[in-house]
């Protein structure tokens, strides 16, 4: 689906990405951790097109992308902030703003709006101004904005950071079993390994602007490749639920 070859970014003369290889095969869901700063969401940012790397290449769905991104691809791809980001509207017209885009016939517009916004637990909200949702409300709206469109592939980053503790805990039951149904292509950026143990089958670990490892979430917590990669997850195994009892993370 995408293969990253060789990335490196550079801001002045700070290196912020260096000689990232990655490929995402279709379906798969893969969780991107790491230390604050190490380049997570500098990397999901290069991966949906949003920032062009210094150097390296990527390659959409078998063919290179040069420097300008046509709108056919932009519209293969969806992306969700730690941040809801909702238009100043309505949620019917924040869900709908897409599919008007790509002129979607008004009544189907209405009923993929209604069955996402439904799918996750906010189809009450449908008429309600966007202004006026609670954090976990908006970011619901925010994530149904996403799979309305049907992405090819999915970016979340930190999608759950800005959330409480209760909020954040339905939310990643109801994304894990959607994403269960879908089976959409996803990189899901997060500081908690414990959302990627949930949500993907794939992990891979950053620091310092590189990959130093990429496997079975479950796998790299217990049998880390290196000593910086067991220094990362080593806080990770302090949770019962993480080693003792891996059942509770049966992958998708
Ligand atoms: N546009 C930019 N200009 C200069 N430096 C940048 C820019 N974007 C990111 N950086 C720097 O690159 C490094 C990686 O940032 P990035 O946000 O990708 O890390 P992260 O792993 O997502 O961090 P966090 O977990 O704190 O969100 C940081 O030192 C950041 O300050």
């Amino acid at each position: 689906m995408i293969t990253a070859q060789n990335i490196n970014w550079r801001v002045r003369k700070k290196i912020i990405l260096q000689n990232i290889d990655f490929s995402l095969q279709k379906g798969e869901l893969a969780g991107l951790v790491g230390p604050n700063g190490s380049g997570k969401s500098s990397l999901l940012k290069i991966l949906s097109f949003l920032q062009r790397p210094t150097s390296g290449t990527i390659q959409f769905q078998g063919m290179p992308v040069g420097n300008r991104v046509s709108i056919d691809i932009r519209r293969k791809i969806a992306v969700v902030f730690q941040e809801p980001l909702l238009f100043n509207t309505t949620v019917f017209e924040n869900v709908a703003s897409g599919l008007k885009m790509r002129r979607t016939p008004k009544d189907e517009i209405r009923l993929l709006c209604e069955t996402w916004l439904n799918r996750f637990g906010v189809g009450h909200v449908i008429e309600q101004h966007a202004r006026s949702l609670s954090g976990g409300e908006a970011q619901r709206v925010s994530l149904a904005r996403a799979f309305v469109l049907d992405p090819d592939v999915l970016f979340l980053d930190e999608p759950f950071s800005a959330l409480d503790a209760p909020a954040k805990e339905s939310l990643v039951t109801d994304l894990q079993s959607i994403l269960q149904t879908t089976g959409t292509t996803t990189v899901l950026v997060s500081h908690d390994y414990r959302d990627i143990l949930r949500l993907a089958n794939r992990a891979l670990v950053m620091q310092n602007g590189r990959l130093i490892a990429d496997g079975a979430p479950l796998a790299l917590l217990n049998h880390p490749p290196n000593e910086q990669v067991a220094d990362f997850l080593r806080h990770w195994r302090n949770f019962p639920e993480t080693v003792d009892n891996p059942f509770v993370y049966l992958q998708p």
